[in-house]
């Protein structure tokens, strides 16, 4: 890999594209000069800092070393994204490895599922290589996606379907815990800004307290229920209403989406 290779990112206007841009040009993994984004509606202003140039087309970058695509299945198969040299790194989800190499010519393909955390930096991205793929392309892959959060090699892309349905929802699981907060809260009651104001305690506080301790979860529900108070009480309600078979049966109905996706 050159030391400024050239990059081209498809869809760097969009929800991830965004942040993945940015961040790999503000952490010089190349720099603007070398650096190539495509979309159809033209520059976004997420890229203010640097003079980068805009395409509608593949075609019109030279030749990349490195292709980022991070647009929608359905419009990668629509287009036209034939780039057989370069290291191609794919943030889509339900797009296999093969499908990507078909259409791409490509053979060195990492696809990495990265989530809207990165907004701040907090994306927990999971990612699989190709045979093909070498070291030097694994180290720029580490590099890009530890720009916008931690990265973990995962050993396919059967966990990376995992993964899409599980990371891949970034900030929505724990939003959804908040909504469900805050209606109840207001049902009982609470104005909304109180309800509002003990949701965010109970899940942005509380998430301070688990970084670094998430195995301790377990314990800490336990905890609550061994000392058998008001929380228990709760605790105790929201399982036998089915708490944990919801989320189960929605990482499933999640991952039977993604692998309908693989199919095309
Ligand atoms: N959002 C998320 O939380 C996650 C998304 N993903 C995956 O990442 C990929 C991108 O998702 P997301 O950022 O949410 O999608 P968005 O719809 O927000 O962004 C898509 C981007 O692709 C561009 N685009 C669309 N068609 C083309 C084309 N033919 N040529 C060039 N650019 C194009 C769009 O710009 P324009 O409309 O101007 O063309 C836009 O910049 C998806 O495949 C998704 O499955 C994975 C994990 C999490
Ligand atoms: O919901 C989606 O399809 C995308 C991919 C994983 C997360 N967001």
């Amino acid at each position: 890999m050159p030391p400024n290779p050239v990059i081209a990112l498809v869809g760097a206007s969009g929800w991830l594209g965004r942040y993945i841009g940015p961040a790999l040009l503000a952490n010089g993994l190349t720099d603007a000069e070398h650096f190539h984004a495509l979309n159809r509606s033209g520059p976004s202003n997420a890229y203010t800092a640097w003079p980068v140039a805009w395409h509608h087309d593949l075609a019109e970058a030279p030749s990349p070393d490195v292709v980022i695509l991070s647009l929608r299945p359905d419009d990668f198969r629509a287009g036209n994204f034939h780039c057989p040299d370069a290291l191609v790194i794919s943030v889509m989800a339900g797009v296999l490895a093969a499908e990507i190499a078909e259409k791409t010519g490509a053979s060195r393909i990492i696809r990495a599922l990265p989530n809207a955390l990165a907004e701040v930096g907090q994306s927990y991205t999971p990612w699989t290589a190709a045979a093909a793929a070498g070291e030097a392309d694994k180290s720029l892959a580490r590099a890009i996606f530890s720009g916008i959060g931690t990265e973990a090699e995962v050993p396919g892309e059967a966990q990376i379907d995992v993964m899409t349905a599980l990371s891949g929802a970034g900030p929505a699981y724990a939003a959804l815990l908040a909504t469900a907060l805050i209606k109840a809260a207001e049902s009982q009651g609470l104005s909304p800004s109180l309800a509002r104001g003990a949701a965010e305690n109970l899940v942005c506080n509380a998430a301070l307290l688990l970084k670094g301790r998430i195995a301790e979860a377990p314990d800490i529900v336990q905890s609550f229920i061994d000392y058998d108070g008001v929380i228990a009480e709760g605790l105790r309600t929201t399982r036998a209403a089915g708490h944990d078979e919801s989320i189960a049966k929605g990482l499933e109905a999640a991952l039977v989406k993604v692998r309908q996706m693989n199919l095309g």
